[in-house]
């Protein structure tokens, strides 16, 4: 299935016209579609169909007791002294208000229910949607045109049970036809042959536009992205400082306009030309209406038929016409919404490259050996330059090591490599001895604690705020103070109006903002949450204060002491008190070894702990 997908969506991809038979090909999807609106919620499923299956009925039966009722009204007109039959005339027209009756009362219990499926659908769909984000790679979250599919396929939350009530109306139609069809051949098949001959044109026209609009949606899916995030930037809480500061509202604005201007402009001729050749379509489709309308006329006048007859006829044949273009109408969209759900499916078909083998390796606990780096090479998949290359270096079991390089030398990409957050193009890490891929990659990451520079501020409690850092143990209290307290976050927290429970953050309700020393104490606790055998600390100090950049190193090395740990800093001071101090260049190891020793050999390490110490004198 995942497979089919893949090719259908390669197809896709490579261009934004579609055909026909790609058009029949989605609705391949339905089935699948159909079993995600089964799985929301199997007594709504069926209820919706039972009920739209009886009110398919209900247009004939009311045709056929308005026939009824004119025959008897005009029998009872040529018959004035036969007054005993009214009876019966009033027991139709009771009929026909039940039949009216119904099919309202029926009308709204159906989009009642569809739009209860609906909500239940879009929910569904939502939670799918962050399951699988969760199961993909980094990497793939970096890719634009992975962001372009998960666009769409976040598109498909809501508004896709308007394929679901189409595809029930479709079926609902179809029966009514059947009756209403049954009703005209038994007095001339022709008519039908004639209502069939009057809809397609308008048919063909539909399903041409909807095809070009749903290309031109496609194919701007990158600048509806970037419209958004325009939106975004020019009016959020996150950015409205340096918007302000720079003056760059004017600026945003105008790419704004410029872009939706396009867009507008393109949907508008679009949208033009449908509706012209709509007007031009449907028009052919009522002329054959009217000349169908004239031959029953002139059969009723030449008295070939009853009254009752040409009021059933003329009912069931506009009838018929309008179920049946609905129809023709509804398919061509129906196939439309068939192909946006491809886009679902596409998404939900990716598949991760970075995951645990089928067997796995257990986890060394305590790690004896360490992490050793075989010449591993990485290069990020959008960029030509190797991030890193051939690098190798052994990281010991309980030893602290440090990283040291200029701006982009490759460190934080190193520390990805370590929790498997992307894998080596080159070379191998070994753990104890075997590739890191032999290990369940959660096991691996429960194991490796890691505090990125680019930590994520969540607009959620301070005590949510430390506990992600191992977020099964959200409701051990203790341990979340006990990390507050070894990462300075407690003194944080005592100041905050609502303790541990503080909204941090300014976009719900009574959230606080903190500062960026602040937030980083708090971030720092995560890395305490867990009972980690590797922590790794990237920047984890750059926005603290002298003395509590001080401190925290005073605790971190107590406190991790028998772990192995890594920390990236470009303070020199926090440095030199690793047991060993690695030096990267341009993604290539340069020197390594203790700050001592490093200082006799009096190569780049030596010359920028000197620049440093200068800067201090
Ligand atoms: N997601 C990415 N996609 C493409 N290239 C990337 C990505 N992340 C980093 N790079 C590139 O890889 C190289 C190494 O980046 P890395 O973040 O490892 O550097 P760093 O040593 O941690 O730098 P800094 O001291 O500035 O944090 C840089 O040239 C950077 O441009």
């Amino acid at each position: 299935m995942a497979k089919k997908e893949k090719s259908s969506a390669n197809s896709t991809d490579a261009k934004e016209q579609v055909s026909w038979r790609e058009r029949f090909a989605a609705l391949g999807n339905l089935p699948a579609f159909f079993k995600l609106v089964w799985e929301v919620s199997p007594g709504l499923f069926l209820g919706n169909a039972a009920l739209r299956l009886i009110r398919a009925a209900i247009p004939a039966a009311t045709l056929y007791v308005g026939k009824l009722i004119i025959d008897q009204v005009v029998a009872l007109t040529k018959h004035t002294d036969t007054g005993h039959d009214t009876n019966y005339l009033w027991w139709l027209v009771a009929a026909e208000f039940g039949l009216a009756i119904l099919s309202t009362s029926l009308g709204r219990a159906v989009s009642l229910m569809d739009s209860l499926l609906g909500d239940l659908f879009a929910n569904r769909i939502s939670i799918r949607l962050m399951e699988h984000a969760a199961t993909l790679d980094l990497e793939q979250f970096e890719d634009a045109t992975f962001y372009d599919k998960l666009e769409r396929a976040r598109r498909q939350t809501s508004g896709r049970t308007v394929l679901l009530s189409g595809v029930f109306g479709q079926v609902q139609e179809l029966i009514s036809i059947g009756f209403l069809a049954a009703g005209l051949a038994v007095y001339n098949p022709w008519l039908l042959l004639l209502i069939l001959v009057a809809v397609t044109p308008s048919f063909i026209g539909d399903n041409y536009f909807n095809q070009r609009s749903y290309s031109l949606s496609r194919s701007w899916t990158p600048e509806r992205r970037e419209l958004d995030y325009l939106r975004y930037v020019g009016a959020s809480d996150e950015t409205a400082k340096e918007v302000k500061i720079f003056g760059l509202s004017n600026f945003l604005i105008d790419r704004f306009r410029s872009l939706s201007w396009e867009y507008y402009l393109k949907n508008r001729s679009l949208a033009i030309s449908r509706a012209g050749w709509g007007t031009l379509l449907t028009g052919l489709g009522t002329a054959g209406y009217y000349g169908a309308y004239v031959w029953i006329v002139m059969r009723a006048v030449s008295g070939q038929i009853s009254l009752g007859d040409l009021t059933f006829l003329a009912g069931s044949f506009r009838q018929v016409r309008g179920s049946l273009e609905g129809i023709l109408l509804q398919f061509s969209s129906l196939t439309q919404e068939a192909i946006y759900l491809q886009d679902l499916f596409d998404y939900f078909a990716i598949e991760p490259l970075i995951h645990s083998p089928k067997t796995v390796r257990p986890f060394p606990n305590p790690i004896r050996e360490g992490f050793v780096f075989e010449n591993v090479g990485f290069k990020y998949t959008n960029s030509d330059r190797w991030a890193l290359r051939n690098l190798s270096f052994t990281l010991q079991a309980g030893e602290k090591l440090a990283l040291v390089g200029e701006n982009g030398a490759g460190k934080t990409t190193l520390v990805k490599l370590l929790a498997r957050l992307y894998d080596p193009a080159e070379g191998r890490i070994l753990l104890d001895g075997y590739d890191l891929r032999e290990y369940d990659l959660m096991e691996l990451r429960r194991n490796i604690g890691v505090i990125f520079q680019d930590y994520t501020r969540f607009k959620m409690s301070a005590g949510i705020n430390i506990a992600v850092g191992d977020i099964d143990e959200r409701t051990n209290q203790p341990r979340i103070e006990t990390s507050a307290q070894r990462s300075l976050a407690d003194t944080v927290i005592a100041k905050l109006a609502g303790g541990y429970d503080q909204q941090l953050g300014r976009s719900f309700g009574k959230g606080v903002e903190l500062s960026g020393g602040e937030w980083q104490k708090v971030a720092l606790g995560r890395a305490y949450m867990r009972d980690a055998q590797l922590i790794i600390l990237d920047e984890p100090t750059a926005a603290l204060d002298a003395r509590a950049e001080y401190e925290v190193f005073q605790r971190f090395g107590k406190l991790t002491e028998g772990k192995s740990s890594v920390i990236i800093s470009h303070r020199f001071s926090t440095v030199r008190m690793a047991d060993r101090i690695l030096v990267l260049e341009n993604g290539t190891l340069l020197e390594i070894g203790s700050h001592y020793e490093l200082l006799e050999k009096d190569g780049r390490y030596a010359e920028l702990f000197g620049l440093q110490a200068r800067g201090y004198q």
